[in-house]
This record gives structure tokens, C-alpha cells and sequence, in this order.
């Protein structure tokens, strides 16, 4: 390796690598991002994106400008093809538990580019486009070969660590030869992305899946005029001839004639479930498209990516600073079961809305009608998915999850003399144990803290003592006391490591922690 090698090279710079760059160099990282096309791709793919997402861009510093691309994420409605509400997913209120909106629909050009202008803050970070990965050689030590596409030069690279963001078609993970194991989900549709021209056209309020059995389809709105179709491709339909203008228009009828809106983009492919064996094989890593797969039907694919970058940046950083490599272990342990879960949850509702057998569709009308007509059809769209389980989080003594292990902590607002700030401007990056602000910590808690580079903070509700944070709302107390809880130990990653109800419980989760960073459970 040469003394100005990157530490990491990441794979491909759509949202998830381009993330993963950012949080790597805000975390001290020296990062080489690659990318095969010269220019981000001009088109929208992911266009729903969550409050964890959007509390990543603003830890890397990028949230204004990220929140320039986003808009209002409408409530959801499921409708049978006689028009009758099955289901409806409502956003939750405000105070927001992240201090972001829950959903935010986005414009994905304009987020990879405010993304990389981002970017362009950290000394550390090169970014390199029309530069393709096409050699990797011995993962444990990997060597890389690039192609440079303007020039023709092929170059080689020894870095420390290499992740491969570079998509479902990943070279990186064919290189390394990892199979995707099949969750059995596959389905044609086509997308169709519109740019609406004229603001009296009737469309839905909402987002809408039309439960059709004749032909199931989606209606999303997107930012600013963008409003998103997509219809299933039945099976004795060629998709090449459905992706034509004229089948479009046929198909968009029932909303649009041609002169009130504008077709952007029409892209046809297979809905599909797909998880990837291994997430890493020796020092070469998986994240994103390149090891998950999953149907659109919560707009998980990318959240779910940028979710992996942030679960994988902080333990690259750490074992790159310490030399110890354990917490690395934890990435697949976390993300993979997890991601398995949110496809098998994704997957349910797929199945209900691409039913195309009429009885059975009917069944499922008026059984979903009758949950509609008892209040049980209506959910918060909040907490749709289980916490990690496996991993870096705490157990009790009987080996049951501390509570509310593995979620993501709130992210209240502070107030004081520098007006309000979301918590996590107000904090340093690392490991943080929040304490609320009438539990006295211990002197052995505080040095306990110390040794293992714990930053404590009381948080209150109003300024008793000047060392306190005051939290606007009551987000954080609230949270922790639904579980009886009066301390919350969380990752640098934001994910909750174990909570606990008082001083010594606090201790106890403190030395767990000690002992699970020099040996983490990699299962
Ligand atoms: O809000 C919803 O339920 C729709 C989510 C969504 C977003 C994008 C594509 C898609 O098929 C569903």
C-alpha cells in the first residue's frame, strides 16, 4: 500500500455508496468512491425515503441541502378494483420521534448531487467517476484493478477495505462469488414517472395501491409535479410492448390525457426478493442493491442501503482507528437477519396487493372491509419493522433484548441559549449514554463511562442544574419511560445498545458493552 492509498474504496456512488463515503470521511476515513458512469443517473429509482435517512444526511452535514430535494410523503391507501378502502397507513404527528418528518418523497438526482457536493467538504474524500472496478483479487488483502474510461489507463489499488455498493448487478459481489438467496418474489411491472403539467388534472390525494386482480397498480406522489405509476405486467403480455408511449397513455387514461402531464421516465423490471449469502468476505463488503433486494411496496430499497452505510461506517472507522476488527463481524450478524425480516413483512403486502385470483381477491375485500369497518385497518405508518436482535445490543441476565435494544434512539430538540438544535448537533459523534436528567449518576458510572469512551449527558425538561440538556418536548423522557427505563446507552450509529431503569443497571450495561467491543457476537 502506498502512504497515500485510501484507507477504504467504496463501490459505486448512487445513494448508498456516495452515503457511506460521506460518513466515512466525516468519521476521519480516507475514502476513494468510484463510479462506472460520469455523471450521476439522471432519472429517478428510489423516490420515498425515511427519518433515519434523513438523520444520516444531517449527521454527515448535508441536510439542508438533501431536504431542498424532498417533499410531503401522503398517507397510503390500499382500494379494491370496486374503489372500497381496505387499509390506510397515516403518518404519525408531530413532535416527530427523529426530529425529521417519518416518510419524505425525494427527487434522487437532485439528492446524489447535493449528496456529492457534500462531499467535496472532506480533504480525505476523492471521488472518482467514469472509473470502472473490473479486478478484484484476494479479498483478505484485497488488490483492486480500475479502469479509467476517458483515458484508457488501468491503475491498481491496495486498500485496507473495500465495500461494493455498486448495485444489483454488483461486479463486486460476482466477484467475490457470492450467491443471493431467493425469498421467492417475482414480479414484472412497469414504472412509469410523470411530470405533471397541469394542477386540475383529477388524481388521488393519496398514495394508492389499487388492489386490482385484473391488474394491480401504484400511485405515488413525488416531490414538486412528479407523480409515480406502476402497473403489474400480466403474464401473457411482452413488456417491451407494454413500456410503449401509446400502451402508457392507454394505461394512464384513467388520470391524464397526454397534454397534462409529461413522461420522464418508463422503465420495466421484476419486483424481486433477493438477500445475499454474505455480506463480506474478508475485507471486502456488501451494502445496498448489491446484497438486498427487495419489492417497493414500503419504498425500502434504498432507505434500507443508506441503512447499511451507516451500520457499516462506524465499525470501519473503528477498526481502522484501534486496529481491532470485532465490531466488523457484527455488520452481516445485524443487517442480514433484519433486512430478512423487512422483505418478509414487504413481501405480505406485496402478496395481498398483486393477488390476481378474482375469488380470492374478493375474499380478501371483505375481510379487509370488515377491519376497515372495526378500526383495525388504519396504522400509524411508524415502527413498521422489529428492532435488530442480533449483534451489538444488550441482553438482560436471562438473555431476553434490553428494552428497546436495537431501535433507533429519538432525536429530541434541544433548547438553549443558541435557540433549538436536533440532539445530535448538540452531541459529539460516538458512544452516548442519556440519562434522564433526575437520575444522579454515580461517580463509578461516570469513570466507568470514561474508560470506555462513553460521552454522558442528563437530559431534563427544564435548566435545574447547567449541565443539563433540555429537551423541547417530551420525546426522549416519554420514550424511555414507557419501558420503565431512566437510561439509554446508544451507538454511534444512533442504535439504542440496551436501556436501563436505574444507577447500577446503568453499570451492568456500561461493562457489557466493555466486554462485547473487544468480542462482539458475529451472530
Ligand atoms: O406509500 C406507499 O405505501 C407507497 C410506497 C411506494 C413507493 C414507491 C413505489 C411503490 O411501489 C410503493
Amino acid at each position: 500500500m502506498t502512504h497515500d492509498e485510501a484507507d477504504v474504496v467504496v463501490v459505486g456512488l448512487g445513494p448508498v455508496g456516495i452515503t457511506l463515503c460521506n460518513l466515512l470521511a466525516a468519521a476521519g476515513v480516507r475514502v476513494e468512491g468510484i463510479d462506472a458512469a460520469d455523471d450521476v443517473y439522471a432519472l429517478p429509482r428510489a423516490i420515498g425515503m425515511d427519518h433515519e435517512v434523513m438523520r444520516i444526511f444531517q449527521n454527515i452535514g448535508a441536510a439542508e441541502a438533501v431536504a431542498a430535494a424532498t417533499g410531503h410523503y401522503r398517507p397510503s391507501e390500499y382500494r379494491s378494483a370496486d374503489g372500497t378502502l381496505l387499509r390506510r397507513f397515516d403518518s404519525p404527528a408531530e413532535p416527530y420521534p427523529l426530529a425529521w418528518p417519518p416518510y419524505l418523497t425525494f427527487l434522487q438526482p437532485d439528492l446524489e448531487r447535493a449528496l456529492r457536493a457534500n462531499g467535496k467538504k472532506f480533504p480525505h474524500l476523492t471521488l472518482r467517476t467514469a472509473t470502472e472496478l473490473v479486478g478484484l483479487e484476494n479479498p483478505d488483502r484485497p488488490i483492486l484493478t480500475l479502469h479509467d474510461k476517458a483515458s484508457g489507463e488501468r491503475t491498481r489499488r491496495a486498500p485496507r477495505y473495500v465495500v461494493g455498493c455498486d448495485g444489483a448487478n454488483s461486479f463486486t459481489r460476482r466477484g467475490l462469488g457470492v450467491a443471493l438467496e431467493d425469498l421467492d418474489f417475482d414480479e414484472p411491472w412497469l414504472v412509469v414517472d410523470m411530470i405533471l403539467e397541469d394542477q386540475l388534472a383529477p388524481l388521488p390525494e393519496t398514495n394508492v395501491q389499487f388492489c386490482d386482480p385484473a391488474r394491480p397498480h401504484t400511485y405515488v406522489c413525488g416531490p414538486d409535479q412528479l407523480r409515480r405509476w406502476e402497473f403489474m405486467i400480466l403474464p401473457y403480455e411482452d413488456p417491451a410492448e407494454v413500456n410503449r408511449p401509446e400502451r402508457i397513455w392507454q394505461l394512464l387514461s384513467p388520470w391524464l390525457r397526454p397534454d397534462q402531464a409529461r413522461l420522464w421516465r418508463s422503465a420495466t423490471y421484476n419486483f424481486h426478493a433477493l438477500v445475499a449469502e454474505q455480506w463480506r468476505v474478508g475485507s471486502v463488503f456488501l451494502a445496498g442493491d448489491a446484497c438486498h433486494m427487495t419489492p417497493p411496496f414500503l419504498a425500502q430499497g434504498m432507505v434500507q442501503g443508506i441503512k447499511d452505510a451507516a451500520n457499516l461506517a462506524w465499525k470501519l472507522a473503528h477498526a481502522i482507528g484501534s486496529g481491532s476488527e470485532h465490531l466488523l463481524g457484527t455488520y452481516q450478524a445485524e443487517r442480514r437477519p433484519f433486512m430478512r425480516e423487512v422483505i418478509d413483512i414487504t413481501k405480505r403486502l406485496g402478496q395481498f396487493i398483486c393477488e390476481r385470483d378474482p375469488d380470492k381477491a374478493h375474499a380478501r375485500d371483505a375481510e379487509m372491509a370488515a377491519a376497515m369497518r372495526t378500526g383495525q385497518g388504519v396504522q400509524i405508518r411508524q415502527n413498521l419493522f422489529p428492532p435488530i436482535r442480533h449483534g451489538l445490543v444488550a441482553s438482560n441476565i436471562d438473555g431476553s433484548p434490553s428494552p428497546r435494544a436495537g431501535e433507533p434512539c429519538p432525536q429530541p430538540w434541544i433548547i438553549g441559549p443558541f435557540g433549538r438544535k436536533r440532539l445530535d448537533d448538540a452531541l459529539p459523534p460516538g458512544f452516548q449514554l442519556l440519562i434522564a436528567g433526575d437520575m444522579d449518576p454515580s461517580p463509578t458510572l461516570l469513570d466507568k463511562a470514561r474508560q470506555v469512551g462513553i460521552a454522558v449527558h442528563r437530559v431534563a425538561q427544564e435548566k435545574s442544574c447547567p449541565s443539563l440538556l433540555v429537551e423541547e418536548d417530551r420525546v426522549l423522557v416519554d420514550w424511555l419511560t414507557a419501558k420503565g427505563a431512566r437510561a439509554a446507552l446508544v451507538r454511534p450509529d444512533h442504535v439504542v445498545f440496551g436501556t436501563a431503569a436505574d444507577t447500577r443497571g446503568t453499570e451492568q450495561l456500561v461493562c457489557q458493552l466493555q466486554m462485547m467491543l473487544v468480542a462482539a457476537p458475529d451472530k
